[in-house]
């Protein structure tokens, strides 16, 4: 099948997300004229990676590979001070790039660290998870945690490029390719439909790269990821809605240490808004059940009583949507149809809570 190109970001600074199979073949020519590549990539990439370096080289390129911690430990004050000093240490100009290559930790930090080196240089990055595809590697959000919380240090720093490469998605285990999908049913409940009937139709069959609509829900996501971010690159508005399921999503992460996988604590997050917006009066008890079956089909939690209501409710008061002491949520009026549910009141919030503490 020949690749896809989808166009993200306003007219003269566009770039294209390219899906398929070999695509990695483009990144010498993204590179460009770079003299100097950093490569960014976890530790367990290390195979990937030195293949990708000696393409990288065989192009005239000098590359520098740059292993960092797997996962969520990846985006850390440390790690990244680390990078600066090795790029420092190489004489990384303005005229050099930076390779981001990973799952979404990895190019969120590879990202950040590009966008903050001289204030900012060139940066290319190849997802090779299923959420580094749809969601990740696309838009331009980049970003470390800090004790306090998530992506909490960051910049919107858009990459030149960005290459899905659909043959990295094998070596993925299981666990972490079904916390992709909760992204990509994010985008079916705020944007297209279609996605929530495509994986109901074959649960099992989108849990796998070989599933038989696996390819039309990685493009419909991206897609739907490329339309908002192209008309609000910095969150002024419409962005928020990809927030869905995260205010309470990123509560939990922070909570667990990190140790709970991005796309599960946003899928236990999305029940959360969806019983939100069901005790504000906006959606029926059919569409909570709906993102708990679509949900749960897939294996991804629906429920959590881990931690303290209090603690959760004090992380998400620094969460970047509250604005003063005002929480704001993204919630559904309906399927598909988003909006800002602004400082609900604690009894509700509490009330939501509760309904996500029981498996429903
Ligand atoms: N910038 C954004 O817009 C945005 C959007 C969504 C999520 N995120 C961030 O993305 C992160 C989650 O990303 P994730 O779900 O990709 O997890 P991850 O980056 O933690 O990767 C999961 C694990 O898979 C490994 N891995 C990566 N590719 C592999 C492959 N092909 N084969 C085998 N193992 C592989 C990683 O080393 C890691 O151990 C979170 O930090 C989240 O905040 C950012
Ligand atoms: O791109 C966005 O905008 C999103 O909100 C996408 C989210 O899936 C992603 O997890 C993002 O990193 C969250 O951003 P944050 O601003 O809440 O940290
Ligand atoms: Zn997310």
């Amino acid at each position: 099948m020949t690749a896809t190109r989808i166009g993200v970001g306003a007219t003269g600074e566009r770039y294209d997300v390219v899906v398929g199979t070999g695509v990695l073949s483009e990144l010498p020519g993204l590179v460009g004229s770079a003299e100097k590549v950093a490569l960014i990539h976890p530790e367990g990439l290390t195979g990937l990676a030195e293949r990708v370096a000696a393409a990288l080289n065989e192009a005239g390129h000098r590359v520098f590979p740059m292993p960092v911690p797997d996962g969520e430990a990846a985006k850390t004050v440390a790690v990244a001070a680390d990078l600066w000093s090795r790029l420092g240490g190489e004489n990384f100009t303005r005229g050099d790039a930076v390779v981001g290559l990973g799952g979404g930790a990895a190019t969120d930090l590879a990202g950040f660290v590009a966008a903050s080196w001289l204030r900012g240089v060139r940066s290319i990055l190849v997802p090779t998870t299923l959420l580094g595809m749809v969601d990740a590697a696309v838009g331009g959000k980049t970003g470390i945690n800090t004790p306090e919380g998530k992506n909490l240090v960051g910049a919107f720093h858009p990459p030149a490029g960005v290459l899905c490469d659909l043959e990295t998605l094998r070596t993925l285990p299981r666990a972490d390719y079904i916390g992709g999908l909760a992204e990509i049913i994010k985008a079916g409940f705020i944007d297209d439909p279609a996605i929530c009937d495509l994986v109901e139709a074959d649960p099992e069959g989108a849990c796998s790269p070989d599933g038989l609509h696996t390819r039309e829900l990685i493009e419909r996501a991206i897609r739907v990821k490329a339309e908002v971010v192209s008309g609000d690159l910095r969150e002024s508005g419409r962005r928020e809605i990809l927030n869905y399921g995260h205010t309470l999503g990123h509560a939990i992460e922070r909570a667990e240490n990190y140790t709970f996988r991005h796309g599960y604590a946003v899928s236990v997050g999305m029940v959360f808004v969806a019983e939100l917006a069901r005790l504000d009066g906006r959606i029926d008890e059919g569409l909570v059940r709906r993102h708990r079956t679509l949900l749960s089909s897939v294996g991804l939690p629906v429920s959590y009583d881990r931690a303290a209501w209090s603690d959760l409710l004090a992380t998400m008061s620094v969460d970047k949507k509250t604005r003063g002491n005002t929480l704001r949520f993204v919630v559904l009026d309906g399927l598909a149809e988003p909006v800002i549910l602004s400082g609900p009141s604690p009894e509700l919030l509490g009330e939501a809570y509760r309904a996500v503490t029981s498996a429903g």
